[in-house]
């Protein structure tokens, strides 16, 4: 595929960005409705590809259900189709093969799953077949590799005939995610108890009732925008479908690029976004939020704001190692990502000019390294490698940006 040159805007940036559904919500909301006999009205269900697969695999009859790259369709996936006693493959992409699931088969197998592993043991493909209800009733799970474990337990956990009680053990990582999942099973009438204190959460069984439920725009999304108009010389956008009480944890880039250099401003119908004096750095913990550091990462080192990363750890086992891939491309604009202590506190500075060529950013198959640096274009050309990427969570990405500068596509990277 041909890669895409951004060039700096030519005019100031105004625009009113209708942003896509959050594929989050939206995959919890399919898992739930798939739960209820698919009775509720769902509305704004994302475009994304990880949406779409998850639409097409819950109606479909294959044994194989390759869920491409989607995380949250895998995880949430293989809970659904374990408890309800179907027989599948689960598989994936070549790198979906390499992210762990074992934390979630083991708690799987633990209910009365019966569940192999096709290739390595504790990773995709996994063999389903069948369910033997074991009358257990309590899991211990890890709480710092994914949410998307817990998060596919609980959604599931109603139609277990004694309920859950899942007890996290260590620290949490991601922990609104988890959140988003009890608020949506609680608007479609699960009740839960849930102790950050003491890291258990308890689901009765019971029937999800089913209701019209509208997916709020993503936040994760909103980033690049708030990214756009830190970086571009003047900048006014309004993004629209995004709520100040949110579900969604990525909604905390509001206060982020505060410290960057943009106000947000809430109205009916979004956020507008204004920029404002930045202040000389950041410090943040991406616990709750590991999806936004990309945008972060690269903001920063734009900006030339030294940022000190906390709580990036998961990153290594996302879509590709993130940290790794950060550590590359940074390079390309004269910056520098370092790890300050092992596998904790990295920092992000600017260590030399601008380049004199354009870079050619490389994607490693990840949506979110492609919209994490095109708004490097705001300043200077660059070019994305393999933009396609962008499908997984915001395929209308490139349209979008294309309301405020222009863009070609280019052959070479
Ligand atoms: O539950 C979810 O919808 C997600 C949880 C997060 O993953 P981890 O829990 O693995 O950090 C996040 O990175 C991912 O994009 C979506
Ligand atoms: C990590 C991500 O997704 P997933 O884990 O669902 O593949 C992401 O969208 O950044």
């Amino acid at each position: 595929m041909k890669s895409i040159l951004v060039h700096p805007p030519q005019n100031p940036v105004r625009a009113e960005i209708k942003l896509a559904a959050s594929k989050s919500e939206c995959n919890r909301a399919l898992i739930i409705n798939a739960l209820t006999g698919f009775q509720s009205e769902l509305s704004n269900v994302s475009e994304a590809r990880d949406s779409q697969t998850m639409l097409r695999l819950l109606h479909s009859e294959d044994t194989i259900a390759d869920v491409i790259d989607a995380g949250t369709t895998m995880r949430f996936l293989t809970a659904y189709f374990a408890v309800t006693g179907q027989n599948k493959i689960m598989t994936g992409t070549p790198r979906m093969c390499e992210r762990p699931i074992g934390i979630l088969v083991d708690a799987l197998r633990i209910l009365g799953a019966d569940i192999t592993y096709e290739k390595n043991e504790g990773y995709p493909p996994l063999k389903l077949s069948g369910f033997n209800y074991s009358g257990k009733n309590e899991v211990s799970i890890k709480g710092n590799v994914s949410s998307q474990y817990i998060s596919a337990l609980l959604l599931i956990a109603p139609a277990l005939p004694s309920g859950i009680t899942i007890k996290l053990e260590g620290e949490v990582g991601s922990r609104p995610y988890i959140e988003m999942t009890l608020k949506q099973m609680a608007y479609f009438g699960i009740t839960y108890e849930a102790s950050w204190e003491t890291n258990t959460l308890h689901i009765p069984p019971h029937q999800y009732q089913p209701k019209p439920y509208a997916i709020e725009s993503d936040w994760s999304g909103a980033s690049y925008w708030y990214s756009i108009v830190a970086l571009a010389d003047d900048a006014e956008v309004e993004l629209l479908g995004l709520k100040e009480d949110s579900l969604q944890g990525d909604s905390a880039i509001a206060e982020i690029m505060a410290v960057l250099g943009v106000e947000s401003t809430f109205t009916e119908r979004g956020v507008k976004l204004k920029k404002i004096s930045p202040q000389t750095s950041l410090s943040w913990d991406f616990t709750d939020c590991p999806d936004l550091a990309q945008t972060v990462a690269v903001c920063c080192a734009l900006k030339d704001i030294p940022l000190s990363m906390t709580g990036v750890e998961s990153l290594k086992i996302k879509e590709t190692d993130r940290i790794f891939a950060l550590q590359q491309e940074l390079k390309k604009l004269g910056a520098e990502l370092v790890e300050i202590e092992t596998n904790h506190l990295y920092q992000v500075r600017k260590v030399a000019e601008r380049p004199d060529a354009i870079p050619s950013i490389h994607t490693y198959d990840d949506h979110r390294m492609a919209m994490a640096f095109a708004p490097v274009g705001m300043i200077y050309p660059i070019t994305i490698e393999e933009p396609g990427v962008v499908v997984k969570s915001y395929p209308g990405y490139w349209n979008d940006l294309a309301k405020v500068t222009s863009w070609e596509e280019v052959s070479e990277g």
